[in-house]
């Protein structure tokens, strides 16, 4: 039987509303909240992701501003506009698009954002909360990867979890969250990645595959067991003269041939990243409420 496709699309629109709703009671209580951009660089991607993320702030409400710098800004300009940033009493949250240029120091950059504004949950203070299983700002990817399953009535708890890629956005927290003690978690996890022989091996004994590996073709048909449920995280740009923008988008699992082994698949262009986006947002209103709690409103 072919596989269900799990929709990126209606998972992050639920989300979006939830999102909408808790900025429309924060602005009521005058607080709007606000989410600063920076990019280094013009990475095609980077700005393509950058326009979504600002889209679906503007849809519910999110206050947004883009700061953009040359490909060639020098570490201290970028450390001097997040401590302004940091010192900015409306500014809620703070998104650093990576991969920074190669020589900005990536995770100096990362530990110069102050922790509650962290929207990204990729400080260390945060990390480090989060695999302590305490409350801080979870990982927009591996946060929406969990809102996914459970939209989906995937429950995780007992069963057996590969994550292929061990990346400290996608791969390192969601194994994380995946074996915590608490609702969402639970699983029994298995982690592969790029020094494991025969990854097959592993995704095949998978209730549950998440591929967040960074390149096209990584999961086929062979490797995954008949009804399981399958996790893309990738987007890869390939060529396509057909299409209108000169390339199309796939993720990193083969997609037609594994759909008709599994039960549930999420697709690409229209999966794991739509959900990624909304966490960010989610992220930045808990960060308005936060600092307007402490504050004392
Ligand atoms: N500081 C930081 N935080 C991030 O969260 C972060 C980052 N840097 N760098 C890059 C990755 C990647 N990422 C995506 C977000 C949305 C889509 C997304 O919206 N995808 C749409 C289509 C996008 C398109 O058309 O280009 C989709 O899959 O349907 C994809 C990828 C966030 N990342």
């Amino acid at each position: 039987m072919p596989a269900q496709i799990l929709s990126g699309k209606e998972v992050a629109d639920r989300i979006l509303a939830d999102v909408a709703k808790e900025v429309d009671s924060l602005a009521r209580s005058g607080c709007r909240p606000f989410l600063a951009v920076v990019r280094v660089g013009d990475d095609p991607a980077s700005v393509a992701y950058v326009r979504g993320k600002r889209k679906d702030a503007a849809r519910v409400g999110i206050l947004s501003e883009e700061h953009t710098f040359p490909e060639e800004t020098g570490q201290e300009d970028v450390c001097a506009l997040i401590d302004r940033l940091n010192r900015e009493e409306g500014v809620h949250g703070i998104l650093v698009q990576l991969p920074l240029p190669p020589h900005i120091d990536e995770e100096a950059i990362i530990e110069r954002i102050a922790p509650e504004k962290d929207v990204d949950g990729f400080h260390p203070v945060n990390v480090g909360r989060m695999v302590l299983g305490q409350e801080t700002f979870l990982p927009c990817t591996p946060h929406g990867i969990l809102m996914m399953l459970r939209h989906a009535g995937v429950e995780v708890r007992g069963r057996h979890v590969v994550v292929v890629g061990r990346s400290n956005i996608v791969g390192k927290p969601l194994a994380n969250l995946l074996l915590q003690k608490r609702e969402g978690g639970n699983a029994t996890v298995t982690v592969c990645h790029t020094a494991t022989p025969d990854i097959g091996s592993f995704t095949r004994q998978a209730d549950i595959v998440v591929v967040a590996a960074g390149r096209p073709g990584v999961l086929t048909a062979d490797m995954v067991r008949e009804g399981a449920v399958v996790i893309d995280v990738g987007i890869n740009r390939v060529e396509d003269p057909s299409s209108p923008r000169g390339y199309r988008l796939i993720g990193d699992v083969a997609f037609e041939e594994v759909a008709r082994k599994a039960s549930l698949i999420t697709p690409v262009p229209g999966g794991v990243g739509l959900v990624t986006r909304a966490m960010l947002l989610w992220n930045t209103v808990r960060a308005a409420r936060l600092a307007q709690e402490r504050r004392g409103g």
